[in-house]
């Protein structure tokens, strides 16, 4: 891959002294969508965290254009242009939608560029947080992490526990989002949704990077992703 945009090589991770990424390497390109699957407990949410520098790096390095980001802090990761929906929706429940989307806007964004991304917001743009459904919920912290302007943009699990007519709404976004140059990574257990989602999948088991193919050739073959990691293939 000529111009990742992301690369991890040799990556050891975990929280204090405990290692839960073991010399994981891989190489996200600009535009590219990339699923992670995997059981749950095998550090999916590990790998994202340690993208973003919220875990401990104990060794291996990790690159964003080229240069390496290793000890650099969270909070200037997200400057440089790493933006990460986390599995538990980042919103504040006691600002209105509205409220929330202007904290998180950056780099000269506007609220309309939420608004045209999920019309539902701007309908409710005058309610709490805490007033959202699930899907709405799910949809603010997507919108709210977009108007940082991330160029990569990591997303925890989304669609856990929203209806299947919000998930295909939402993948539909994914697409969309790539479509305009962002590049997306997708941590996803529902096989099905990752691949209409994924140009390629990568399975985690036990911290370790156990199996990476194009969704294109998965497609016809998603038994062979099922034994990698004993999902069921739904
Ligand atoms: N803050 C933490 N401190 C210590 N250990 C943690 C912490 N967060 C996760 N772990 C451990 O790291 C391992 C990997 O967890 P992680 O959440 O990364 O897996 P996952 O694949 O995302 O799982 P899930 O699909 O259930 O979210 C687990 O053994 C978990 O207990």
């Amino acid at each position: 891959m000529a111009d990742a945009l992301l690369e991890l090589d040799g990556v050891i991770a975990g929280y204090g002294e405990t290692h839960i990424l073991r010399n994981v390497s891989l190489k996200v390109a600009k535009g590219e969508r990339l699923a992670i699957v995997g059981r749950n407990g095998v550090g999916k949410t590990t790998l994202l965290a340690t993208i973003m520098g919220q875990t401990r790096q104990h060794a291996g390095s990790i690159r964003l254009r080229g240069i390496p980001v290793d000890g650099v802090q969270a909070h200037e990761r997200a400057r440089l242009g790493i933006g990460i929906v986390p599995q538990t929706r980042d919103i504040f429940p006691s600002l209105s939608v509205e409220e929330n989307l202007i904290a998180g806007m950056r780099n000269g964004s506007n609220l309309n560029e939420a608004y045209d991304l999920f019309p539902r917001l701007k309908e409710r743009r005058f309610n709490g947080g805490r007033q959202l459904s699930g899907g709405e919920q799910q949809m603010l912290s997507i919108a709210r992490a977009l108007l940082g302007r991330p160029d990569i943009i990591l997303l925890d699990e989304p669609l856990e526990g929203l209806a299947p007519v919000i998930c295909e709404r939402l993948v539909s976004v994914f697409g969309d989002l790539a479509d305009r140059g962002h590049t997306v990574v997708l941590v996803e257990q529902q096989i099905g949704l990752a691949l209409r989602f994924a140009d390629r999948v990568v399975a985690l088991d036990q911290g370790k990077i156990v199996f990476e193919e194009t969704a294109a050739k998965l497609a016809s073959n998603r038994a062979e992703l099922d034994r990698h990691i004993g999902l069921s293939a739904t």
